[in-house]
């Protein structure tokens, strides 16, 4: 049996094979990602994600109003603005996260699955300032030039691991930003507990983002003491007041 992931995959390479491949101008001018969680120790920094739908739920909210729940999300004071552009699993697209790329002053991260540069050039000219790499998707050497063409860019970078090795991997490369995601992309089974069992081989001088399952304050208390951030989609998306949710999850950390 052919794994979530697996399939996502597959499409993904003929959604490539169809896309050509742009020139890269200059990544929008913002207050960087990294920037804003250095100079916020004390208090869980958010990823506020735009998410239509996706392979484990289905539709989550099909008739949002992208701009208004990105601007909910600037409103609320997020660090950085996810928006998922996978149009078969996500039913998302490169437009939506021009329109809010467009709209607000935080950065913006294209959620998607990168497996070649043009997805990174698009990614770029269409105002991204940050971009996903996850390292199950892709080889070692892929992933460190991917890394290195994306940062050559001026793009800041998230790899996504789900395990100890992958995580092993993402240090290897020398990953500044590095996300943990507690959904397992091949089954879609998701623990916070994943987060707190990684959380023990943390390096120095990196930042780790907890991703995934972040549904309230009580979930991010449970993450903020290992943790810089928090990448939650699901739980703002379904909220009639996402301005509101996504402040309440910025809980106080302690750092000592
Ligand atoms: O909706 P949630 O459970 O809050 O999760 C958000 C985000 O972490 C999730 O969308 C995600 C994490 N890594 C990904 C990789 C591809 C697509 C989606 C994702």
């Amino acid at each position: 049996m052919e794994n979530f992931l697996e399939k996502i995959l597959a499409e993904k390479q003929v959604e490539v094979t169809q896309m050509v491949m742009e020139t890269p101008r200059k990544v929008r001018q913002v207050k960087g990602f990294v920037q804003r969680l250095r100079d916020n120790p004390e208090r869980l920094q958010v990823i506020g994600e735009v998410k239509r739908a996706s392979p484990s739920l289905g539709a989550i909210n099909m008739g949002v109003d992208v701009l208004a729940q990105a601007t909910s999300y600037a409103a609320a004071g997020v660090s950085a603005i996810s928006v998922l552009t996978d149009p078969v699993f996500f039913k998302g697209s490169i437009d939506d996260l021009r329109l809010v790329a467009q709209n607000v002053d935080v950065p913006v991260l294209n959620k998607d699955f990168i497996i070649d540069k043009k997805q990174i050039a698009r990614a770029v000219n269409s105002g991204a300032t940050i971009i996903l790499l996850i390292v199950a998707c892709l080889t070692e050497k892929d992933l460190q030039d991917l890394y290195e063409y994306a940062i050559s860019l001026g793009l800041e970078v998230l790899v996504e691991v789900h395990n100890a090795e992958e995580l092993a991997i993402a240090h290897r490369i020398n990953a500044e930003l590095i996300g943990i995601n507690n959904r397992n992309l091949k089954t879609f089974e998701v623990s916070l507990q994943n987060s707190l069992d990684l959380a023990a081989l943390q390096e120095n001088g990196r930042f780790y983002i907890s991703e995934s399952g972040i549904k309230s304050p009580v979930e991010a208390e449970i993450v903020a003491r290992d943790f810089r951030a928090v990448l939650v989609g699901e739980a703002l998306m379904k909220d009639g007041n996402p301005k509101a949710a996504a402040k309440g999850l910025q809980v106080k950390r302690h750092v000592d």
